[in-house]
């Protein structure tokens, strides 16, 4: 028999699964059901203009009203796209072993949740988690077999970061601060990119590809693929985001919510599975590294200023003792 490359998820959480058929897929917990999900368009920003006022207002009204929002023209080419998402199917397509001893990106690999104790804390997917900073590390990935891997990852680390920065440039500036915090503070080496890969989820549609949650960072970029499954919080209800081949999806973390004192809104979101379908996307994170300082320039201020290294001991620690991360209310005043 070939060496599966997908997950044994059933078989390594039985106890999980199998809670689940017992209660006829009734979950514990409270969820919407699946058809009452409104599909919604996220507001559309064009980068073509570069940086007009009113491309400007449009950005910083997304992140304060959604924390969402899609950018088409963003500068990034198809061809670069296409060659990421190549690369991204042939690792995920090694077996399951293999992935697991990947000395490519070592550590990096996650798969499920091993510390799960139902199935809605379960995340039904994998994913790579990788230091930017270890993607051009000559150690770790230098053998040639990954050389391919390792060369289009570079080339998408250099392009995402740039667009970051240009987003964060104009955030900061509508805030009346300047751009010059994230220039010195977030480079290509203290940023992360996450490959992700939810496989066909054959037990129900309301399991989870990834858990509800906020980004620990300033600003994410995601590159999604046409599967669709991706859904965030919108008024106190879930939404589904339609997959739009031209653009990529920009979303607040907790730092910039802190930074800009709760103006952009770092908003929760989770993947719901495909029954029938493997679904791929790549998250960039923008992180500064972790010495540095996150506070609001106005006062009253909601949250204290703490560094980015305390905020990750923060919600590493919470994981482990409660199970799930708190955030920023930790962090309130
Ligand atoms: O796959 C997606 O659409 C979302 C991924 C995500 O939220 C994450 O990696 O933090
Ligand atoms: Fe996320």
């Amino acid at each position: 028999m070939l060496a599966s490359d997908v997950p044994p998820f059933v078989d390594k959480h039985a106890l999980l699964f199998a809670s689940h058929r017992h209660c006829g897929g009734e979950e514990q917990h409270s969820r919407q059901p699946e058809e009452a999900v409104r599909e919604c368009e996220l507001p559309v920003v064009d980068l073509a203009a570069g940086e007009e006022a009113e491309t400007r207002a449009e950005i910083a009204r997304a992140a304060a009203e959604w924390g969402f929002f899609q950018v088409v023209n963003h500068g990034i080419g198809r061809e670069l796209l296409e060659a990421v998402r190549a690369e991204q199917a042939k690792l995920f397509g090694l077996p399951f072993e293999e992935k697991l001893r990947c000395e490519l990106l070592k550590d990096s690999y996650r798969w499920g949740t091993p510390t799960a104790t139902s199935l809605a804390e379960f995340s039904w997917s994998e994913a790579f988690h990788v230091p930017l900073a270890a993607v051009s590390d000559e150690n770790v990935s230098a053998d040639g077999e990954h050389a391919s891997f390792r060369a289009v990852m570079e080339r998408f680390a250099a392009a995402v970061t740039r667009l970051g920065r240009r987003l964060t440039g104009v955030l900061a500036e509508s805030l009346g601060r300047t751009r010059r915090f994230f220039d010195e503070n977030c480079t290509e080496r203290t940023c992360f990119l996450r490959l992700n890969r939810y496989p066909p989820c054959p037990v129900s549609p309301e399991v989870f590809g990834l858990v509800p949650h906020t980004d620990s960072d300033f600003l994410t970029i995601l590159y999604q693929d046409e599967v669709g499954g991706l859904q965030l919080m919108k008024d106190s209800r879930w939404v589904s985001v339609k997959p739009n081949p031209e653009a990529l999806i920009i979303n607040i973390g907790d730092l910039f919510q802190a930074w800009s004192n709760g103006v952009y809104k770092s908003v929760e979101h989770k993947v719901m599975v495909n029954a029938v379908k493997d679904r791929y996307s790549v998250a960039f994170f923008l992180c500064p590294s972790y010495d540095t300082m996150i506070e609001s320039s106005e006062e009253p201020s909601i949250y204290r200023k703490f560094t980015f290294g305390q905020y990750r001991q923060q919600v590493q620690e919470d994981v482990k003792i409660i199970g799930h991360k708190v955030g920023l209310r930790r962090f309130l005043l």
